[in-house]
């Protein structure tokens, strides 16, 4: 089951249900096409919350929509819930956050702009605001009187999580909350005391959704969760545009001035490059909104170098030939002045590889090198496990020895594994994301450094390579972690991935 985007988030309350039970209620509100449940019910015993819990959960399971219990992490655990919202009295979101792990959803109710920083740096997944308007029953909120719109929008623009909105909201002032920013909508009363709760479920949801897409305001979704694989990562997207949420403020202000750029100019990206994955190179640079070229004669690399924004360098399958063509290309580019990203494939696996990287290394200023943990680690002088090309073993020092390469060749060296890492021998930024089926396709490496090269092309002021190097391996990350959400087998997984890169740069 999953759910990207939340439009509609039903509350229950047995008591305001004009007599009817929260399973009948929960049941016509589904189908009329809620997206998302809470278990409320602040009147019942924890143990009868349990009992209903258990069947409104498997209502809930069975249509696709998403169950989320209120105030009780203990609750929320045992019955197995997709998430648990909590409330500024109940325990606190980093606390919650540990016990319901990664892929559980974390709602947090924030009334400042205080609240709402503690929420997102406890790895909240979405803000409840609220109650926007004054609300029939003094059971649903303590603030009668509302925030009102204003303070809706405001606090929304302190946030980049989803704002989902709560508190006398109804059929005749939904589009108003909506335009003021909410990203969703929670209700209690305007369903649980319709008449015909389905109709009611029906009505709201085709105002809130003809609302959001007149409405300038960004819709976001919330995170999508993968509730088949509990060990998939977390993910949310900006519905509109394909932004990616979750990329910190800065890499995310970086990754607009790049997309802007590539929009407008696609820079052309030669590629001197192995021979398995170069094809997918060559798409994952389109796709990213660049040009490749994957030219590999000397003169002709060389000539085409004039017009070339930035030069890959990936000894994935090197002979004399071809590694002559590198470093004449490769100097080229330093006169030139065009960036080069060296991919060090298989460096000590054979003493051959390991000479002519010396060689490039030395000769050449180099922008980013980009290599797997055992690479890196041959590089900075450290030892190493390499079966070919692939790196296995343990690296426990690897971030020590990423930065001392960085410092002492003054590049960024990107280090590619399950936890990358980036570093300009000063600053290091670490990525826990992506998905380990990026592990099961050839090649996962090569296109990254390919798409590394294809921001080092792109020109940008006011941002360093270091911060468009780690935009790059962020969005690349949280790109497959989209397409994994959909696809689970490798083949079919590198096709979307592909696919969310293009969309993300559309
Ligand atoms: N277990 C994993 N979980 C998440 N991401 C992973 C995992 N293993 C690898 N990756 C990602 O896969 C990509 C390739 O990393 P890897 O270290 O396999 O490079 P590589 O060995 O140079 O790849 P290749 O030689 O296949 O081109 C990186 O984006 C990295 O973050
Ligand atoms: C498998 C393989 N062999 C040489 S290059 C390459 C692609 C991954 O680096
Ligand atoms: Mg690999």
């Amino acid at each position: 089951m999953k759910k990207s985007n939340w439009d509609l988030y039903l509350v229950t309350e047995a008591e305001l249900s004009r007599g009817r039970d929260s399973i009948e209620v929960v049941k016509a509100a589904i189908a009329g096409g809620i997206d998302a449940v809470q278990l409320r019910e602040k009147n019942m015993s924890l143990r009868e919350r349990f009992k209903l819990g258990q069947q409104l959960k498997k209502i809930c399971q069975k249509a696709g929509v998403i169950f989320i219990v209120n105030d009780r992490i203990d609750l929320a655990l045992a019955l197995e819930a997709d998430g648990v919202h909590l409330g500024q009295s109940d325990l606190p979101a980093l606390t919650a956050r540990q016990l319901l792990g990664s892929d559980q959803i974390l709602g947090i109710s924030a009334h400042t702009r205080e609240e709402i920083a503690a929420a997102e740096s406890a790895g909240a997944d979405y803000i409840g605001i609220g109650a926007i308007f004054p609300t029939k029953s003094k059971k649903l909120t303590e603030n009668n009187n509302g925030i009102g719109l204003k303070k809706l929008a405001e606090l929304k623009k302190m946030t980049q999580l989803p704002v989902v909105a709560i508190g006398g909201i109804n059929e005749s002032n939904v589009g108003s909350v909506i335009k003021a920013g909410a990203d969703t909508i929670a209700v209690i009363s305007a369903l649980t005391r319709a008449d015909d709760i389905k109709q009611a479920s029906q009505k709201l949801k085709n105002t809130i959704l003809s609302t959001s897409s007149d409405s300038s305001s960004a819709k976001f979704n919330l995170k999508e969760k993968n509730f088949k694989n509990e060990t998939k990562a977390e993910l949310a997207i900006n519905m509109q545009h394909n932004t990616l949420l979750e990329l910190p403020t800065n890499l995310a202000d970086c990754w607009q001035i790049l997309k802007n750029s590539l929009s407008k100019n696609s820079p052309l990206i030669q590629h001197l490059t192995n021979n398995v994955t170069i094809n997918d190179c060559a798409n994952v640079t389109l796709n990213w909104g660049a040009l490749p070229v994957m030219t590999s004669g000397e003169r002709d690399s060389v000539e085409m170098l004039e017009s070339a924004s930035a030069l890959v360098l990936n000894i994935g399958s090197i002979d004399k030939r071809s590694f002559k063509v590198m470093l004449k290309s490769g100097k080229k580019a330093n006169q030139l002045g065009i960036p080069i990203v060296l991919d060090p494939v298989g460096v000590g696996a054979t003493e051959y590889r390991t000479c002519a990287i010396q060689k490039l290394i030395t000769e050449l200023d180099l922008a980013i090198i980009k290599g797997n943990q055992a690479e890196i680690s041959i590089l900075a002088g450290q030892q190493a496990e390499l079966k070919g090309v692939e790196s296995i073993g343990e690296y426990q020092h690897i971030e020590e020895a990423a930065k001392k390469l960085a410092a002492q060749l003054r590049t960024i060296i990107v280090v590619s594994a399950a936890e990358d890492i980036i570093t300009d021998g000063i600053q290091v930024q670490r990525v826990k994301r992506g998905d380990q089926l990026l592990g099961q396709v050839v090649g996962t490496g090569c296109m990254l450094t390919s798409s590394l090269a294809v921001m080092m092309g792109v020109k940008v002021k006011n941002n360093s390579n270091f911060i468009k190097a780690a935009t790059l391996v962020y969005l690349y990350s949280l790109l497959a972690e989209k397409a994994a959400v959909k696809i689970d087998t490798p083949a079919k997984f590198k096709q979307e991935f592909f696919d969310q890169i293009f969309l993300c740069s559309q």
